[in-house]
């Protein structure tokens, strides 16, 4: 992966482990947003992105490229393989249960990837550092030990679950009822 030194984590920055009270090792993650693009069930066009974490620091997940996420004809947009990539490193980051938003995003592209195809989709952390977060993911074409289309690393930022309310409004609140924001 090539990546700048704005994603690669410093040294004191601390690996971590899995959280007591987490998600059990191969339970389903389920979607953190109804309309999210990235998991929503109820997004019309989004990426319907499935995910369970096989050891409480890691999600494998997978989606189906479909005709509405093409770039050229017939394959994947670019922009869609990002968002897939964010998506996914940012459940794993979720699992310590703590929000963050994505601040930084790199992306390498390998292979095209046709529409049609089964993306198998893991991320993990690198590290923490106060605040940052150092994610890394990769995208494998037909299984998830085929041919690495996609790898991403990032920067993600720790925000107070009032960074939604104030810039997003109600909707996710609605969704994350064992949430207060200001307890
Ligand atoms: C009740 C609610 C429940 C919620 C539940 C949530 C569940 C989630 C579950 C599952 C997630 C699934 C996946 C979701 C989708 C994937 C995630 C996304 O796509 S997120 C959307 C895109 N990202 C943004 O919209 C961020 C926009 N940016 C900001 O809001 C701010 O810039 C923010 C918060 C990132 C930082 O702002 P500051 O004012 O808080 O802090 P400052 O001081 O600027 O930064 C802190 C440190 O980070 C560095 N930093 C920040 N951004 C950087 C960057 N781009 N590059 C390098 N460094 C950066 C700064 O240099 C600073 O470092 P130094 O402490 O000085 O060492």
């Amino acid at each position: 992966m090539t990546r700048s030194s704005v994603t690669t984590p410093p040294p004191d920055a601390v690996r971590p482990g899995p959280l007591p009270g987490g998600p059990a090792p191969g339970s389903p993650l389920g979607p953190h947003y109804s309309r999210c693009f990235g998991c929503g069930d109820d997004h019309p066009t989004g990426l319907h992105l499935t995910a369970t974490t096989p050891d409480g620091i890691t999600v494998q997940a997978r989606f189906v490229v479909g005709e509405s996420h093409q770039g050229a004809p017939g394959l994947a947009h670019g922009g869609v393989l990002a968002a897939a990539m964010d998506e996914v490193i940012g459940m794993s980051v979720w699992l310590f249960r703590k929000p963050y938003v994505t601040g930084r995003l790199e992306t390498d592209y390998l292979r095209p990837v046709p529409v049609g195809t089964e993306l198998y989709l893991r991320a993990w952390c690198n590290g923490m550092s106060g605040r940052k977060a150092y994610l890394e993911a990769e995208g494998r074409i037909g299984s998830a030990d085929g041919p690495v289309a996609v790898r991403a690393a990032a920067l993600f930022i720790e925000v107070g679950m009032e960074h939604f309310v104030e810039h997003g409004g109600q909707a996710i609140i609605d969704e994350h009822h064992e949430y207060e924001v200001n307890p």
